[in-house]
């Protein structure tokens, strides 16, 4: 249940207050003014403040910059009788969510309120997402074949620069940890870095995804959402899958790119966004421009610079060091000391055929950790790997390829599509 605490001197006022708001199912705590308000914000987590802006000891004006310093995301609704244009742009500038004039419209009110409620959530989703993404951010790239040489010297050259970078490559090579480098080493590291799986979201729904939409724009938008656009600001958007959105959508990231502009699905209001992009894809966009599946002009706006990321069957000399990682942190995971591998059992990893790649690779070594006895020997690799590995049938093989169903469910629609047209 929200938490709210009403800041007023006035008893009635806050009396008045506190029943309609308890009526609408939030708790609420009194406070009798600015001074009082701080006691109750240090020792209590609320999600919203009104706050009255005459008031003895210490007033709403300066009592907001007390709250701004000590809880700077908790939204503030100022409320008062004195109210002029100048108090509410003040009151604003010093960080207030909104103004209200009393006595306040009841309806202004309560829509206030969950808009600030709606920005708390929205704050909090994005720690917890910024949380998540530095855990991945600490994931380290391994390798030291050529091709893995040339991409971390590329990510030292190219993150610091604002370009935007069009990462290419099969299924599990690793172009999303490229993306995190990427945005990691680059001066936007601060800021978010928020990936949309552009094949993961259905096609009437990526430009809300993308853009947002006001309250109203479709059927199932029941209140404003932001988009991804958006939330990137200051930081990195990863368009991942790029090749598989569609022209609609494209059309309206080509304008997103040119103007640094976006606008809401259903609104009018043009908003300014300062984002790089990043994108990837396992696909040929050249050979989806010819097909007219891909628009060149949003190629060339993507492809600044173009980072290759080779098949783990190119980069067979990274595998043992690979192997090595992925033991360390499974083994850690599961609390066990790291297993050894015996250098037959080694070799034969290392001729294997990976068509998952590194996703395919780290599922393995996951396999033979749980599988095998303390030391991980060539049986073992003959026992679980090689009879997957070598006489894989199809669906085990799209199995590796794709660890996230929701991916595999859209190749296999894919895929029947296909069919369906060479049987008329
Ligand atoms: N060089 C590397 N060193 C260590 N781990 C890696 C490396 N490259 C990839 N991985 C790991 O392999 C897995 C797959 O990588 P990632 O998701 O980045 O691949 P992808 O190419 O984006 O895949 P997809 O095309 O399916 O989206 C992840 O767990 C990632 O951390």
């Amino acid at each position: 249940m929200p938490k709210i605490l009403i800041v007023d001197d006035d008893a009635s006022i806050r009396r008045t207050l506190k029943n309609i708001l308890e009526f609408e199912k939030y708790k609420v705590d009194e406070a009798v003014d600015g001074l009082d308000a701080m006691v109750h914000i240090k020792q209590n987590k609320y999600d919203v403040v009104i706050m009255d802006i005459k008031m003895p000891k210490l007033d709403g004006m300066d009592a907001i910059e007390s709250v701004q310093k000590l809880r700077p995301d908790l939204p503030v609704v100022m409320i008062s009788g004195h109210g002029n244009i100048d108090t509410a742009v003040e009151a604003v500038k010093k960080g207030a969510f909104d103004f209200i004039q009393k006595p306040p419209d009841l309806n202004r009110l309560l829509i206030t309120i969950r808009n600030a409620l709606d920005k708390s959530c929205l704050i909090t989703e994005k720690k917890v997402l910024q949380r998540k993404v530095r855990k991945k951010d600490s994931q380290e790239m391994i390798g030291k074949s050529e091709g893995m040489e040339l991409i971390k010297d590329t990510i030292e050259r190219v993150a610091p620069t604002d370009a935007r970078v069009l990462i290419t490559g099969p299924n599990g090579t690793g172009k999303e940890l490229v993306a995190r480098w990427m945005h990691l080493k680059s001066s936007r590291n601060e800021g978010p870095m928020v990936e949309v799986n552009c094949a993961a979201i259905p096609s009437e729904l990526i430009e809300s995804e993308l853009f947002g939409h006001e309250k109203g724009a479709f059927t199932s938008a029941v209140k404003n959402r932001v988009g991804k656009f958006e939330l990137a600001n200051d930081g990195t958007l990863f368009l991942d899958e790029i090749g598989d959105m569609g022209l609609s959508a494209q059309a309206k990231v080509l304008r997103a790119l040119q103007e640094s502009k976006i606008t809401r699905v259903g609104g009018d209001k043009e908003i300014s966004v300062n984002v790089r992009v990043l994108a990837a894809t396992n696909k040929d966009l050249r050979a989806e421009i010819r097909k007219g599946n891909f628009r060149e002009d949003l190629y060339h706006r993507l492809a600044v610079i173009i980072v290759k990321v080779p098949a783990l069957n190119e980069r067979r000399d990274d595998i043992p060091m690979l192997i090595e990682h992925f033991i360390n942190m499974i083994c850690k995971e599961y609390g066990i000391n790291p297993k050894k591998v015996e250098n037959t059992a080694m070799k034969l990893l290392q001729t294997l055929n990976w068509t998952g790649n590194i996703r395919e690779l780290r599922n393995v070594v996951e396999r033979l950790i749980i599988l095998s006895g303390d030391t991980i020997a060539k049986k073992d690799v003959e026992q679980f790997v090689v009879p997957s590995s070598s006489k894989k049938d199809a669906l085990t093989d799209l199995f590796d390829k794709y660890d996230d169903l929701h991916k595999l469910q859209l190749h296999v629609k894919r895929e029947f599509e296909n069919y369906k047209g060479v049987l008329v």
